[in-house]
């Protein structure tokens, strides 16, 4: 079942004349028990489209839909999402988690009784019984985001809408938010997930979505994704490669790594080979790429510097 379905969405901001095409032609959707990776460069249209899909942004053109209801036309939709954007910003902060728990439960609709209910069963959860009557300024930045993803599912949303959740998280905090996220998914929700660690999208994410310039120019399931670009990067490994060679690699577009050569781009292989002509070669393999691989591809984003160890240098 799908639970969010966004068609040809459009958005341009203008301002002293001038538009900013920010959102062109952005089609999504995410099913039950499903994490969509929405990833793209800084600037390329996330925030605008998550807002379109919370209601926050009114779209010139196209159709958001939630568990088949339009949150532009009929504001009920917007009971069926919960939100944690731009960090957790959706808290009081002078106010207790439990206290934030309740307030929020009760502006979306459920009784104080339920609310406090659901507040214990989610501090429990989330392991912050323990805190649940400090001012919420006063926890760690992990537990403070622990707090706004339970604050965005008291109302047992079907879709979760996260923006860098784990944003300046240390590795365990992140350990624990990378968890929950599975869990809340696989409880049948939807959740939406950006987030500049790709590492963290490739890991958590069922279905990857990648916007550049206002437009998407992927969308697929990840292992889907992640084997079609694997079997365009090769990596071949020489007992030893001079420095001459190396600068000549590099120049072509190689990344070398001590003394195995990677070959991003599948017409590079035969120049590459030309260069080290005759030296002896232990290993020739297709590499398995990673989404940052496949990312800083169909973005043209700046490349990573070139790898260089083991002495060798261009
Ligand atoms: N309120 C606004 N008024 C005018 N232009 C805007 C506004 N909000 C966003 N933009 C522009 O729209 C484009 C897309 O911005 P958006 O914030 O959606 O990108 P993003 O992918 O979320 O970027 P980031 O990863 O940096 O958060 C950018 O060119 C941005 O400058």
């Amino acid at each position: 079942m799908l639970l969010l379905q966004v068609q040809h969405l459009h958005k341009a901001y203008r301002a002293k004349g001038k538009a900013t095409h920010a959102v062109q032609d952005v089609s999504l959707q995410i099913g039950a028990q499903e994490v969509l990776a929405f990833l793209g460069p800084n600037g390329a249209g996330k925030t605008t489209t998550i807002k379109m899909i919370a209601g926050l942004v009114v779209p010139d053109r196209g159709t958001v839909s939630i568990a088949g209801r339009d949150p532009h036309r009929d504001p009920q939709a917007l009971r069926s999402v919960g939100a944690v954007l731009e960090g957790s910003r959706n808290l009081y902060w002078r106010l207790t988690p439990a206290e934030n728990l309740e307030y929020f439960g009760v502006l979306r609709g459920l009784s104080r009784r339920v609310a406090r209910q659901r507040a214990r069963v989610l501090l429990d959860r989330f392991e912050l019984s323990h805190k649940s009557t400090t001012n919420v300024q006063k926890l760690s930045r992990g537990m403070q985001q622990k707090v706004a993803i339970a604050v965005a599912l008291i109302h047992e949303p079907p879709l979760l809408l996260l923006d860098e959740p784990t944003l300046g998280l240390d590795v365990e905090a992140t350990q624990t938010v990378k968890r929950l996220v599975r869990e809340i998914a696989s409880e049948g929700r939807a959740i939406l997930l950006t987030t500049h660690q790709l590492d963290l999208a490739e890991e958590l994410s069922d279905r990857v979505a990648i916007i550049n310039q206002g437009k998407i120019v992927t969308e697929q399931p990840t292992q889907t994704l992640l084997q079609q670009f694997s079997s365009a990067v090769y990596r071949v490994e020489l007992p030893s490669l001079p420095d001459d060679r190396v600068a000549r690699l590099i120049d072509l577009g190689a990344l070398i790594e001590g003394t195995t050569i990677h070959i991003p781009d599948p017409t590079l292989l035969y120049p590459v080979l030309d260069i080290l002509k005759p030296l002896p070669i232990v290993r020739l393999e297709t590499e398995r790429a990673t989404l940052t691989d496949i990312f800083l591809k169909l973005t043209q984003a700046t490349p990573e510097p070139m790898l260089v160890k083991g002495g060798v240098h261009a």
